[in-house]
């Protein structure tokens, strides 16, 4: 077929098609296809959801013969183009075209008609931005010449938004552990030691993979894969020790048959990671990605995360802060039977969807008695749980300067060097019960997800915080539901799944668990509740007093549905004009975080920063109490605030965002700063839940309000124009 320099016809290519087929030639394709670690079939991306877009086109600056409407080609000469583009348009020089580059923001091609003979403009940093995405692709593919479909660069920014993370973002972030994806699910970019190289450690209860990773390792020795039997009694001085080699968790695996082989074989099951230096199965993440990935009609993923979890449970006790040796003593704020159900309301026609279900609930009773509800995260007198993790040291995937200020005092104490001292605190030649403490605490900041705040430092484990408290209560009212409605009442409990806290308890029903669900909003009433504030705060089990630090965390007990109505009202109307900004929901109010400076530098969950998951509870627990209207409203800003970045700072999508910073809200400059900046040419893959937030908040818009967005039309802009509509 063509060579890659000769131009090719793309007449009957679908112009918003994925660029494998896009851009792959016959022989590009077979290299893919070849290369191509595992089938992650991507669906195609719906025809509908473009062709409501069409014809919304932001007003900008429009290339010249946009009057004429008809679909027009290029025809590009792709290093040529791609030189003179940067040279002229990246004038600050960081592979990107972006609103703070000052060039003429214009650049001529030649039409596909003309062979390339008769030229046009390409106007504007969207479409300029674009035209350097696209090119960035083709070169990936090997292309030399392309055929380039204008409505390629001037696609409504909300359909290419929604088109590059249905089609290529989750495709990218889509990892397998086996031997056909070794190599990039075992980098990790937080390795820390002199020698990083791929390790992945086998629980004792999975002897086959044991077998299946060493023959990997001994079949293809380029990988330098190292396969270690995990110890079966994983202690905090077991992990500290794998510091000096860590490693990959296992995870489940499941007999198929090779596409290729037609053999049967052992296959990881699929999963998301979150992005940039997150590289492997996250707790709260995968949740999150989860409902973007339902939306997206990747069920499967959804499906195989649930199973990764359910395999963690059984073989490391928790779902880890995610699956590398160094997260072994932590988890992450638990969703698993939110997510379970989820599945299987879109799995529940197929023959093993029951099967499905029951292990993922027995996984989450045996994680909620183990984990949540055993001490030393259970506080015996309240009776709420906290985060309290086990173990001791620095956590070592920090980023390196991150504790300097708390340990370099105690380096001077003891005559050691920084790094002296660090090592002989971690191997406990070096007892420091203050650091100790300050460690405990700072351990469970890491299992709250919120790492890092003003709100939980220092204090973290003592507290009951109202999130981890309103997932409990859904576990609760979840279980309790499940084993009512799909298991009689009654849902026997095998050997395997009962804890030292349950092992009396051969079958389950659902009086305990709403006996439990109505004990924990009782106590959370009681000790959490300000009727006066209108919100819920943290309760600290060591003082025995309610925290002051107002978070967002407060509408987790709307999305858990612990709250009354009247709780409800309450915090839709006194506690939201508190946390909304200009893109959303801020993470905790202004006056919480107090004042910062070069002694007490920013936190990134503290103000002015919003994440993805704060904003997606909080919809879905505004629209589960019946406030359509502010649950439309923030997910507008929300998605105004990314979908502005991403058209005016070449297609940026990153981990979270400045809520209050209209221009570049993507610049967070607090502890490791965000990733998902630092991409060459074209994002490749955004970030895992703000992906997940734009498709599921897209759900929750009306039309208009799709249509509006993809105008880039501010929220109040919007509105005005909306009352004065109904006005008439
Ligand atoms: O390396 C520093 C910390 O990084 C993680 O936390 C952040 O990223 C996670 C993945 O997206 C996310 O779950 C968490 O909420 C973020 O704060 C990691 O989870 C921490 O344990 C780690 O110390
Ligand atoms: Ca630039």
């Amino acid at each position: 077929m063509s060579s890659s320099n000769a131009p090719q016809r793309q007449g009957s290519i679908d112009p918003f098609s994925h660029p494998d087929d896009y851009y792959g030639n016959e022989e590009s394709l077979a290299r893919i296809r070849r290369g191509r670690t595992f089938s992650a079939s991507v669906n195609a991306y719906s025809r509908e959801d473009i062709n409501e877009f069409l014809g919304t086109l932001p007003s900008r600056r429009g290339s010249q013969d946009e009057a004429s409407r008809r679909p027009r080609k290029f025809f590009i000469d792709v290093e040529e183009t791609l030189e003179a583009l940067l040279k002229q348009e990246d004038t600050d020089q960081n592979m990107q075209i972006t609103i703070e580059d000052v060039g003429p923001k214009v650049l001529s091609v030649g039409t596909a008609n003309s062979s390339g003979i008769n030229r046009v403009d390409v106007r504007g940093t969207y479409m300029l931005s674009n035209l350097l995405q696209e090119l960035t692709i083709a070169k990936d593919y090997g292309r030399k010449h392309i055929e380039l479909d204008e409505a390629r660069l001037s696609e409504n920014p909300v359909a290419r938004l929604s088109r590059l993370i249905k089609n290529m973002f989750w495709k990218a972030l889509t990892r397998r552990i086996d031997g056909s994806n070794i190599e990039v699910a075992g980098r990790d970019p937080k390795d820390w030691t002199s020698d990083p190289r791929p390790r992945v450690y086998i629980p004792p209860g999975a002897p086959e993979q044991f077998e299946y990773y060493s023959k990997i390792a001994e079949e293809r020795p380029e990988l330098r894969l190292e396969v270690l039997m995990l110890q079966s009694d994983i202690t905090p001085e077991y992990i500290n020790q794998l510091n000096a080699k860590p490693g990959l968790l296992a995870l489940a695996m499941e007999k198929k048959i090779n596409e290729v082989t037609k053999e049967e074989e052992l296959q990881g099951v699929p999963f998301v990671v979150p992005g940039g230096r997150f590289n492997e199965l996250y707790g709260w993440d995968s949740y999150m990605e989860s409902l973007g990935l339902l939306v997206s009609d990747r069920v499967d993923l959804a499906k195989g995360m649930v199973v990764n979890f359910c395999f963690e449970i059984k073989h490391y006790g928790k779902v880890p802060n995610a699956n590398r040796t160094y997260y072994l003593t932590r988890s992450q704020p638990p969703f698993l039977t939110d997510m379970a159900l989820r599945v299987y309301d879109r799995i529940k026609l197929e023959p093993d969807a029951k099967d499905f279900l029951r292990d993922s609930i027995l996984a989450a009773i045996k994680e909620y008695y183990s984990v949540w509800a055993a001490e030393p995260r259970l506080d015996p007198v309240s009776g709420l749980s906290r985060y309290r993790p086990e173990g001791w040291g620095v956590p070592p995937e920090t980023e390196p300067t991150h504790f300097t200020h708390i340990l370099t005092p105690y380096a001077k104490k003891h005559g050691m060097s920084f790094d002296e001292f660090v090592k002989a605190y971690n191997s406990r030649e070096v007892v420091e019960p203050e650091l100790d403490e300050y460690f405990l605490h700072d351990r469970g900041v890491r299992e709250s997800g919120h790492d890092t705040s003003y709100r939980l430092e220092r204090v973290c484990a003592n507290l009951a915080t109202v999130d981890l408290n309103s997932l409990l209560y859904k576990y609760e009212v979840d279980i309790a539901r499940v084993i009512r409605t799909h298991f009689k009442d009654k849902l026997e409990i095998p050997a395997e799944f009962r804890t030292a806290q349950s092992q009396n308890i051969d079958f389950e029903t659902s009086a305990s668990w709403d006996r439990r669900a109505r004990k924990r909003k009782q106590k959370m009433d009681q000790l959490c509740w300000s009727e006066e504030k209108g919100m819920f705060f943290d309760y600290d089990t060591v003082k025995k007093e309610r925290q002051d630090y107002e978070t967002a965390t407060t509408f987790w007990a709307m999305w858990a549905g612990l709250a009354t109505p009247q709780q409800a009202a309450k915090m839709v109307v006194q506690a939201l004009p508190r946390f909304e900004h200009f893109g959303g929901l801020v993470s905790g109010t202004e006056e919480s975080r107090g004042a910062v400076g070069l002694e007490r530098p920013n936190r990134q969950w503290d103000y002015p920063y919003g994440w993805a998951p704060q904003q997606m509870l909080a919809w879905t627990g505004f629209l589960r109490y019946g406030y359509q209207d502010e649950a439309e409203r923030l997910a507008y800003k929300w998605l105004y605030m990314i979908t502005k970045a991403f058209v005016d700072f070449n297609g940026v999508v990153v981990e979270k965002y400045d809520v209050t910073r209209p221009i570049d809200p993507h610049r967070v400059d607090a502890e490791y700063g965000n990733q998902g900046t630092d991409f060459k040419g074209a994002p490749r893959e955004g970030f895992g839940w703000v992906n997940a937030s734009y498709v599921y908040g897209l759900e929750i818009l009306n039309a208009h309000m799709r249509r509006s967005l993809g105008t880039i039309t501010p929220y109040d802009t919007y509105k005005k124009a909306i009352d004065a509509q109904n006005a008439f």
